[in-house]
């Protein structure tokens, strides 16, 4: 018989949670790098996740870093700014061959390398920590649409069905068998998963949807379904996207989907706080540079204006640190 691949996922946070959950009670061999009351509470109790369809809690094999053998799969699930501190923590059990998938918004490390979106990647990757560590050969990207909390240590909500879309980092037009094995372990898990044969466009998407919505949510404190209703956030949204759009066509990713589909993806969302406001009201640094400064940066490289994105990074920034 062969032996379940070996899965590690590091942060164990509303989305790792929420995987982690799926995967563990689906059967697979997973384990996971957590740290603080989540470990505790993790070995104390299991992870327990409230899902749409049901609730439960599963045992899971946690410590404050990966296991020393070497994995099948890595997942890293933080916000951005964390992935530097887990380097460290999971060097042991990567190596030539072990994909890495990070489950991370805004703009990935790995896009930044070379080429058109160079000028982030002191942004996203200051030192060129994660660039040294995770080969770009052996990432994942990936995309990520849930609707995650997490209420109390080791208990996760999920609002829906979370959806991932992957694509090699490294090759642009090509869906391989190991991607295709990767997508049948998470959807065993009941994950959605879509495979795209070139992820930087769905990122460039996503991002554009993080960058309209999760700033603003911190401003207002105001859930996607009332942001993506009231006219004047709409209108706000409006001029995020037409900035984003224009940044995107300078980078050569000019498949953004139109401004009113993408109004109606927010409004229809439900009364969801998004995980930058969720950061907010839990008096964490908010993932404003992946998400923001990146994409000013870029602005600024392309000679691009993006005034409505500026004033609003600075201000939820502002916000955010008062909050610390
Ligand atoms: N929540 C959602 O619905 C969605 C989130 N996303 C994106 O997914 C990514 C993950 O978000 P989310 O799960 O919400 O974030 P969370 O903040 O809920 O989870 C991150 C977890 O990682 C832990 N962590 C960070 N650094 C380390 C470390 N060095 N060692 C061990 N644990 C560590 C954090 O611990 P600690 O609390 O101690 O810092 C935290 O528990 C983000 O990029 C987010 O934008 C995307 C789509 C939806
Ligand atoms: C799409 C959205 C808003 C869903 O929660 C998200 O990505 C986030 O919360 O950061």
């Amino acid at each position: 018989m062969v032996d379940a691949p070996k899965i590690c996922v590091a942060g164990i946070g509303a989305l790792g949670g929420t995987f982690t959950a799926m995967l563990a009670h689906s059967g697979a061999n997973v384990s996971v790098v957590a740290r603080g009351a989540t470990l505790q509470a993790i070995r104390a109790r299991g992870l327990e996740l409230q899902g749409p369809a049901s609730t439960f809690c599963t045992p899971v094999a946690a410590a404050e870093r990966a296991p020393d053998t070497r994995q099948d799969l890595l997942v890293l699930a933080v916000k951005a700014h964390q992935l530097a501190t887990l380097v460290p923590l999971v060097k042991a059990t990567v190596d030539a061959g072990t994909p890495v998938l990070p489950i991370v918004n805004g703009i990935p490390w790995w896009m930044t390398v070379d080429g058109p979106f160079e000028s982030a990647h002191e942004t996203v990757d200051p030192g060129s920590v994660l660039t040294a560590a995770f080969p770009t050969a052996q990432v994942i990207g990936c995309v990520a649409y849930a609707f995650a909390s997490m209420p109390l240590p080791a208990v996760v909500r999920s609002d829906r069905q979370p959806k991932l879309v992957l694509g090699r980092a490294a090759q642009q037009g090509c869906v391989d068998a190991g991607l295709a094995q990767i997508e049948n372990i998470l959807s065993t898990a009941g994950i959605a998963v879509e495979l795209s044969a070139d992820i930087r466009q769905p990122i460039w998407t996503k991002l554009a949807f993080n960058l309209a919505t999760n700033p603003l949510s911190v401003l207002c404190e105001a859930t996607l379904e009332k942001m993506g209703t009231a006219e004047d956030s709409r209108a706000v949204i409006s001029d995020v996207l037409a900035e984003v759009r224009a940044v995107g066509a300078a980078c050569g990713l000019t498949g953004l989907p139109p401004t009113s589909a993408l109004l109606d993806v927010i409004a229809s969302a439900g009364p969801h706080e998004t995980s930058m406001l969720q950061d907010f009201r839990a008096g964490r640094l908010l993932e404003l540079d992946a998400m923001g400064e990146a994409v000013t940066s870029l602005a600024g490289a392309y000679g691009v204006p993006t005034p409505t994105i500026n004033t609003l990074v600075r201000l939820t920034r502002f916000k955010g640190a008062q909050c610390r």
